[in-house]
Order: C-alpha cells, then sequence, then structure tokens
C-alpha cells in the first residue's frame, strides 16, 4: 500500500488556503499534516509536519520567500498566489538546480509548479487565447474579481496577455492599432503590449474576457468561476503531480498537456 502524500497549507486561513484544507481533507491518498499561518516559520511547520509537499495561497510579498524556504525543507511546492514575474521565477529556478544537484540518488528531485489559475475553464480560455492571437489585428484583456483582491491585474489576465504577445512575435504581428492621443489611463495597464482592464466589484469572485478584432468581426473569449471550489480540481492534480515534475513547471496547461 502506498502511503498518503503529506501536504501542508501555507495562508491556510484564506479564502484559498480555506477552501484547499476542506479539498485536502475530502481528497483521496492525500493527508493534510499542516495549516500554516502568517508569522510562522515556513520551513519549521514542514519540516515539523514531514511535508511532501506544501502548497501556497498567501501574498505576492511572501510566496517567494515561503517557496524558498518549502525547498529547504525538501519538499516540493505548489503555488497559487500572484506576484511572480521572470526575476522571481529565475531564483527559484537556479534554487532548485542547486538542490536537486546535491539530491542523493535515492531522494526524487524536488519539484516547484507555479499556477495563474487552476480553474479548468480559465486555463482551456488561455490556451484558446494564445492559439487564436496570431489571426487578430486587436486584442484585449479584462478581468474582473471581487473587490478584496489585492493585486491588479490578475495573475491570469498577465500570463494570457504575454501569451497572447508571444503569439504575436511568433507570427511577425506588429504593435496593435490605437490611436489615443489624450487620457491613456483610461486604456488599461500594458502587458507586454497587450492592454488588460481591471474590474473589481461586490459579488464576483473571479472571471476573464479576451477580445479579439478584425476588421469586420470579433472573438470573445469568456470563463467565469463562479465558487472558489472550481479550483480545486485543478489543485489536487498539481499537489499529486509536482513530485513527478522536477524543477519548475509554471502554468496548469503543462500538467493537463494542452500547451
Ligand atoms: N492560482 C489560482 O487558481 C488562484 C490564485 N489566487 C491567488 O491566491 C492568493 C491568495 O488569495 P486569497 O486566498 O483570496 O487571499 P486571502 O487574503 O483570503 O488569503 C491570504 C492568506 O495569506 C496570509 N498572509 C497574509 N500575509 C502573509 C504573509 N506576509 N506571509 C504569509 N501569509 C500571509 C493571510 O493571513 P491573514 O488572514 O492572517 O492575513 C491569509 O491566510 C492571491 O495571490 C490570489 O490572487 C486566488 C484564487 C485562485
Ligand atoms: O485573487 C483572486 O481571487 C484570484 N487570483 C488569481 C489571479 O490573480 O489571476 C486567480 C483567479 O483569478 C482568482
Amino acid at each position: 500500500m502506498t502511503h498518503p502524500l503529506r501536504v501542508a497549507v501555507l495562508g491556510a486561513t484564506g479564502r484559498m488556503g480555506a477552501q484547499t484544507c476542506a479539498a485536502l481533507e475530502a481528497a483521496d491518498g492525500l493527508e493534510l499534516v499542516a495549516r500554516v499561518g502568517r508569522g510562522e516559520d515556513v520551513g519549521a511547520a514542514v519540516r515539523a509536519a514531514r511535508a511532501d509537499v506544501a502548497v501556497d495561497f498567501t501574498v505576492p510579498a511572501a510566496t517567494e520567500a515561503n517557496v524558498h524556504a518549502v525547498l529547504d525543507a525538501g519538499a516540493h511546492a505548489v503555488v497559487g498566489t500572484t506576484g511572480w514575474d521572470d526575476d522571481s521565477r529565475r531564483r527559484v529556478a537556479e534554487h532548485l538546480g542547486r538542490l536537486n544537484a546535491a539530491r542523493g540518488v535515492a531522494e526524487p528531485d524536488l519539484g516547484v509548479l507555479i499556477a495563474p489559475n487552476f480553474g479548468l475553464s480559465a486555463v482551456l480560455a488561455m490556451t484558446f487565447a494564445a492559439r487564436a492571437a496570431r489571426y487578430f489585428e486587436s486584442a484585449e484583456v479584462v478581468e474582473l474579481h471581487h473587490p478584496d483582491k489585492v493585486d491588479a491585474p490578475s495573475g491570469t489576465a498577465r500570463h494570457t496577455a504575454a501569451a497572447i504577445a508571444r503569439a504575436r512575435a511568433e507570427a511577425g504581428l506588429g504593435p496593435m492599432p490605437d490611436a489615443t492621443e489624450a487620457g491613456i489611463e483610461a486604456r488599461g495597464a500594458d502587458v507586454d503590449g497587450v492592454r488588460v482592464h481591471a474590474v473589481r466589484l461586490r459579488g464576483l469572485v473571479a472571471h476573464e474576457e479576451i477580445l479579439f478584432g478584425n476588421v469586420g468581426e470579433q472573438l470573445v473569449i469568456r470563463q467565469d468561476s463562479f465558487d472558489r471550489v472550481s479550483f480545486m480540481p485543478g489543485v489536487l492534480l498539481a499537489v499529486r503531480e509536482v513530485g513527478s515534475r522536477p524543477g519548475l513547471t509554471v502554468g496548469l496547461e503543462n500538467v493537463l498537456d494542452l500547451s
């Protein structure tokens, strides 16, 4: 019989942390062994619980340090928290490289899986948007969230815009048409040349619309997470998979083989 995978949750009292604890408690083959809160020593908590995997749903200011502490404690990390950029991802990849080179043959290599969104509808929307991007002259992203969210634009919208920008560059497309001369602040954030608009509205959870335009036609890709329970199948999949994916993986689309 295989032992259950031992899982710690960082940010356990938060909206996503609490939902993740409940999902882990109901899941076969997974055991919730630590609920780690703000101010606790992450490495010590992960070691004391003998966790195989730690899931981070904290805040952008804390998540990178948490991941380094989890790795130093010898556990894999699954990260849903936003706020990652090229530099923080590179530092984690380098840390993984150093640790994995030093690990013995009997120890499996460590993995970190960072997913801006664990919802299937969002992962599919991002994937479809990346496929569509090369065929349209214009593309803009609108993300809509609950007003308690601390960051804007959302991690999902940044990931989506970056993928659109990559696809446009690979297809040899130049900048999008935009004659704006005044009031540029009303045009949203510029993420790699793609305009991203953030709406904050009581009653919403997490939603995204990707708009594509050509002369005489439009494509709209929309996804809605109405309940945080929608993120849980993706979180549990990531927890089960991260141990067999050494190094850094960014995006659940890679685990779902959609990339
Ligand atoms: N990838 C995905 O699918 C999803 C990602 N997210 C992202 O997950 C993150 C958390 O979202 P959400 O659960 O809504 O946020 P919450 O504010 O509800 O939860 C954040 C948690 O982090 C804790 N915390 C705050 N500051 C620190 C700190 N310095 N160190 C450690 N822990 C800290 C909080 O503790 P305290 O209560 O004591 O302040 C709280 O438990 C966000 O970045 C959000 O964008 C959200 C939904 C889905
Ligand atoms: O804060 C949230 O709620 C969410 N955050 C993530 C993001 O910034 O993309 C994922 C999802 O949109 C919900």
